[in-house]
């Protein structure tokens, strides 16, 4: 469904992205891995149209998506939650909700907001609360949930997890497998390798600026390199 062909991008002089290539299928929940500063979200950033690669290309079932601008890759079927809860904090929770469904009007917008409260039980319990005066974890459900509002194919999360407690990481990977079981594709950015090899089905390991592993997130927790460069085991 999405393709990622020798991609290559960085800023400037600085080369960030030594080509990539990536695939992602219909409905698949796959990882990409890699330490602070290897080019994680520069990819997810060319993958939305935010960054213009220097060469390669990105297509979407078929057709070539570098060079549209975010707003047409949204409408064909991507959404982004980019790192940081970038949210609305003075407006309500169901506003903000409802900002994610810029495209959709009338009884199909109704369906969809009902659907994420549905997935989302802490949110439909604070609907009409000033958003910046929920709790850290709450305001990252809050950023998917707006995402999820676009309808998307493919929902691209950028480090979910970042700044969670124990507990509130297990829900939130317990709300990606929600999510993925309504048939959303799922692209997950993530330094929490273990957790991520859990609910993925397959992971690509970037190093460097290039990809250094990929496989089956089963293989990949198995493999001995993996486990002592990741994991620390
Ligand atoms: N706007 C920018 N201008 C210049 N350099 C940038 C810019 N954004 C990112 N970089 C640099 O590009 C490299 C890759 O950054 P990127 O944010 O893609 O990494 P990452 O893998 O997502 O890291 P993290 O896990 O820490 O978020 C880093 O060296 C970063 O400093």
């Amino acid at each position: 469904m999405l393709e990622i062909a020798d991609i290559h991008a960085g800023y400037g002089q600085m080369t960030v992205l030594r080509g990539i290539d990536m695939q992602i299928g219909a409905g698949e929940v796959v990882a990409l891995l890699g330490s602070n500063g290897v080019g994680k979200t520069t990819l997810n950033n060319v993958v939305c149209g935010f960054i213009r690669p220097t060469a390669g290309e990105v297509r979407w079932k078929g057709q070539r998506l570098t060079g549209l601008p975010p707003r047409e890759i949204v409408a064909l079927g991507i959404a982004q939650v980019p790192e940081g809860r970038r949210i609305f904090p003075n407006l309500s929770v169901a506003e903000n909700l409802e900002l994610g469904a810029f495209r959709r009007a009338g009884a199909r917008k109704r369906q969809n907001f009902d659907r994420i409260c549905a997935i989302f039980p802490r949110l439909s319990e604070r609907l009409d609360q000033v958003a910046g005066t929920l709790s850290g974890g709450e305001q990252q459900m809050l950023a998917i949930g707006r995402g999820m509002m676009s309808e998307p194919e493919l929902l691209i999360l950028d480090e979910p997890s970042l700044g969670l407690s124990p507990l509130l990481v297990e829900e939130m990977f317990a709300l990606i497998g929600r999510i993925n079981a309504e048939g959303v594709a799922v692209l997950l950015v993530e330094q929490n390798v273990m957790q991520s090899l859990t609910v993925a089905e397959r992971a690509y390991v970037l190093e460097q600026g290039r990809i250094a592993m990929e496989g089956p997130a089963a293989d990949l927790l198995a493999d001995p390199k993996l486990r002592q460069a990741y994991l620390g085991l």
